[in-house]
């Protein structure tokens, strides 16, 4: 059995895998980690590799205490990735966007594929059909532009995600849901219409914490998949095994 961790700057997200299918998964605070970690051990002894992708600020000795008999599979931008990786700074590219490149590659080959995470950030990554990562975009996520709205400036206030009713916000919170989620929704709708020019077939991967909330407020049909840096997690453990 594996044991998948992403670590992102919001929280730790987690999944136990037998083979390929999910059989337990869920999510944590940083602070939680090494009990959170017992207590997924002992209701899984079976797992025997541990895989994980950090952009948090937790690091790899974090986890080396563990347990002896554990694989730690702790990735970085040293390990291969099934993608020529066209970034002009490959070392500054964030290991989460990598698994999610690499999972996109291996679920669906010989595609042209744009990946968007909207997490604490919103990423935005293309991989082509000839496996060249050519790298994409990063934007404030949801959470983010609530919190930043409230915190420099001195009339708004601090309001937690809803649907807004309009575009035309009739009220204070009404203009901020409208700013905040119609403009990641037209924002997402614009990074997508962009690429329908320049190439006349893609798939759209759309994941993250905020992926199902935002999914329906888009023009075009995407389909949340919220799972899929956990299963990519999953296909580069496998990919490592073949390639190491
Ligand atoms: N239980 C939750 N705790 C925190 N954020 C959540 C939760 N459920 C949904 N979210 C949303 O998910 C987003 C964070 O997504 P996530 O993919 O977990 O981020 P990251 O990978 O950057 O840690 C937040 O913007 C928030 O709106
Ligand atoms: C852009 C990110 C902060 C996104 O993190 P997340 O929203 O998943 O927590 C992360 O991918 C990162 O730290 N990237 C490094 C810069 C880059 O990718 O170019
Ligand atoms: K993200």
């Amino acid at each position: 059995m594996l044991l998948a961790i992403d670590i992102g700057n919001t929280r730790i997200k987690y999944a136990v895998f037998e083979h390929d299918i999910i059989v337990a998964q869920g999510f944590f605070g940083k602070e939680a980690l090494e009990d959170s970690l017992k207590k997924i051990l002992k209701e899984f002894p079976e797992i025997t590799d541990l895989i994980v992708a950090s952009v948090g600020n937790v690091s790899k000795e974090a986890f080396l205490s563990v347990n002896d008999s554990l694989k730690l599979h702790f990735i970085t931008h040293d390990d291969s990735f099934p993608f020529k990786n066209q970034y002009a700074t490959p070392h500054t590219l964030g290991i989460d966007r990598m698994v999610l490149s690499a999972g996109a590659v291996l679920k669906f080959p010989m595609k042209n594929r744009l990946i968007i995470d909207s997490g604490t950030c919103i990423t935005y990554d293309f991989v082509d059909q000839t496996d060249h990562y050519l790298g994409g975009a990063i934007s404030p996520g949801i959470r983010l532009r609530y919190e930043a709205l409230h915190q420099y400036t001195a009339r708004l206030p601090l309001l937690s995600k809803s649907e807004p009713l309009a575009v035309t916000g009739n009220s204070t919170n009404e203009s901020i849901h409208s700013g905040v989620v119609n403009g990641i929704a037209f924002e997402m709708d614009g990074f997508i219409d962009s690429y329908k020019e320049r190439y006349s077939n893609f798939i759209i991967i759309l994941t993250g914490g905020d992926a199902e909330f935002l999914a329906k407020r888009l023009k075009n049909t995407i389909f949340a998949h919220s799972n899929f840096l956990l299963e990519s997690l999953s296909q580069t453990f496998q990919y490592k095994i073949k390639n190491d």
